[in-house]
């Protein structure tokens, strides 16, 4: 028996046999060729066997798959049958080409025609070069790329995942998570925590444990462990007969009536559906970049009202906090974003990319202008990444321009808490990012596992700022009411710490639809008075665990309820 250690970011406790997530597949050699103009015929027989095995295996795939991943899965299966991409490969093939070559430069050409064609097609680009990279693997002989096939349920373990492979992530045969990259607050750990798979991240040695070895993971005490033994069965099997918290009633309230609603944080329609029966108040978070990953193009305004459309429709008369796209670093979009930029976190991302690439934040407004005018929910939008005064200003205007009146900012880079002041005298609300906010703060990637203890929102720093920010929006409302503060990061799914933000003055709280019982039950056990005490402790601590610790030691309710 041994054990690895990394980052616990999504509780749970299994028992699973390991698969490991194969690596990206490498561009064949540029000059790799046939040895004979004879054996072209063969070369291009093996090529359709391989297209078709990819076909079907992606079939099977989208079968059992559900939503968005069935959705993806069938797409892609469209695209391996594809006559035109065989059809150019064996062009390339009796030009001399080798099999793997030939698929690739085929697969590229389609993808560059597709992409030349605008629209719908192009969107379809990402899908050829998936295709042509499932040939390829098949080819070799080699696994296919993205989440594996299995029978039954694995725990998969990755240096990381990229958001594209989270779309298709079945928590049906994926049980748990486990990779050497990814910090709490990575997407990996966000995607984890939306699906209630128990995850570890940040756990060196992860890309080393043995295909098909059983392990246990513990989610919350950050714990990989082989060939466990009776105490890991016992706590395994514990833990899937626990008591489940009761539901969200959909009001969340101090224990002395103090009203915190308590909203969701979804990336598109379905999501919202769930987030809805869930007993969300609210959306606190779209993050409207999810609803077009994998796109080569900008989405058409038709096709951006139906995404938003679909989350409105999920809460009539509520409220729903719209973010414009926030491309770049961990969610890069190629029609926003330079891929090749030395320091994406610190680069043209969020809002900043109206500058490289103006009109597509103007013609987004005003699809969600659209989408709000044709249904009954309160569209609030901020915008990403906004650091000073000036371009809340700007993003305010372009708003007001679009016809949407409550615009708001992310807060989730320094300055814009230290002068959020200034901030919201031009912007009607914000809301904190408190995972950008702890990576900017701590100067600290949030997809680094080495970096992983840095990324704890209980960080002294990070508190402070929030409550820089809470100071600032009363100043930001002179005269009147302060201006709303929420919080849409990770941190408002933590019941200790969300009880933290209350007392800090926050108004609402943010978060995946899964956390909602937990954080209603700590919030409910408390009163405003208190929670304010808990957040003076947490500000008086002097590291981020004597914070948590602090604060969780006077919250019996936690050990309770299992959280
Ligand atoms: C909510 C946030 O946005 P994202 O995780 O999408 O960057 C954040 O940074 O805290
Ligand atoms: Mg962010």
């Amino acid at each position: 028996m041994t054990s690895i250690t990394g980052v616990g970011v999504s509780a749970g406790r299994v028992i699973g046999p390991v698969m490991q997530m194969p690596p990206a597949v490498a561009e064949p050699a540029a000059d790799s060729r046939i040895p004979d103009a004879a054996t072209a015929e063969a070369e291009t027989e093996r090529i359709k066997a391989a297209a078709k095995a990819v076909q079907a295996l992606l079939k099977a795939r989208a079968e059992t798959a559900h939503g968005d991943a069935a959705e993806v899965l069938k797409a892609t299966a469209l695209m391996a049958a594809d006559p035109m991409l065989i059809k150019s490969a064996a062009k390339l093939l009796a030009a001399g080409r080798s099999a793997e070559r030939a698929v690739w430069d085929a697969g590229g050409q389609v993808a560059d025609q597709l992409k030349a064609l605008g629209g719908y097609m192009a969107e379809r680009a990402a899908d050829v070069l998936d295709v042509r990279a499932r040939i390829v693997a098949e080819l070799r002989g080699d696994p296919a790329p993205g989440i594996p096939d299995s029978a039954g349920p694995i725990i998969l373990a990755a240096e990381d995942l990229a958001p594209a492979d989270t779309a298709t992530l079945d928590p049906d045969r994926v049980i748990a998570l486990v990779t050497a990259g990814g910090g709490p607050q990575s997407h990996t750990a966000i995607i984890a925590r939306a699906l209630g798979l128990p995850a570890v991240v940040a756990a060196t040695g992860a890309t080393e444990l043995e295909e098909g070895l059983e392990v246990y993971v513990d989610g919350a005490a950050g714990l990989v462990i082989t060939d466990p033994g009776e105490a890991e069965r016992t706590a395994a099997a514990d833990y899937a007969a626990r008591a489940t918290l009761p539901p969200f009633d959909g009001s969340g309230t101090t224990a002395d009536g103090h009203r915190v609603p308590l909203l969701a944080n979804v990336g598109g329609g379905e999501e919202a559906a769930v987030a809805a029966a869930a007993g969300a108040e609210g959306v606190g978070l779209l993050r409207t970049e999810f609803c077009f990953l994998n796109r080569s193009e900008e989405p058409t305004i038709p096709e951006q009202v139906a995404a938003y459309k679909a989350v409105f429709e999920a809460f009539p008369g509520k409220k729903v906090v719209v973010r414009t796209l926030d491309a770049g670093a961990d969610k890069p979009l190629p029609f926003l974003t330079d891929a090749t930029e030395p320091n994406p976190a610190l680069g043209v991302r969020g809002y900043r990319t109206d500058w490289t690439t103006p009109g597509v934040l103007e013609r987004q407004l005003q699809a969600i202008a659209q989408a709000a005018a044709e249904s009954t929910a309160v569209v609030w939008v901020m915008a990403p990444m906004i650091a000073t005064a000036e371009e809340a200003g700007h993003f305010a205007g372009l708003c007001s321009a679009a016809g949407l009146d409550t615009s708001g900012v992310m807060v989730e880079v320094p300055s814009a808490a230290l002068t959020a002041g200034s901030i919201l005298k031009r912007v009607e609300f914000a809301s904190l990012g408190t995972n950008d906010l702890t990576q900017y703060t701590m100067a600290a990637d949030r997809q680094l596992g080495p970096l992983a203890a840095l990324n704890d929102p209980w960080q002294p720093a990070v508190l402070r700022l929030v409550q820089a920010t809470v100071d600032g929006a009363r100043l930001g409302g002179t005269g009147q009411a302060p201006k709303p503060v929420g919080v849409c990061g990770e941190s408002a799914a933590d019941p200790a710490l969300g009880v933290v933000l209350v007392g800090l003055g926050v108004s609402t709280l943010s978060m995946t639809a899964r956390a909602l019982p937990g954080v209603a039950a700590v919030l409910r056990s408390v009163t405003l008075d208190q929670a304010r005490d808990l957040a003076g402790l947490a500000l008086s601590a002097d590291t981020a665990a004597e914070a948590r610790a602090a604060v969780r030691s006077k919250l019996p309710v936690l050990d309770t309820l299992g959280l």
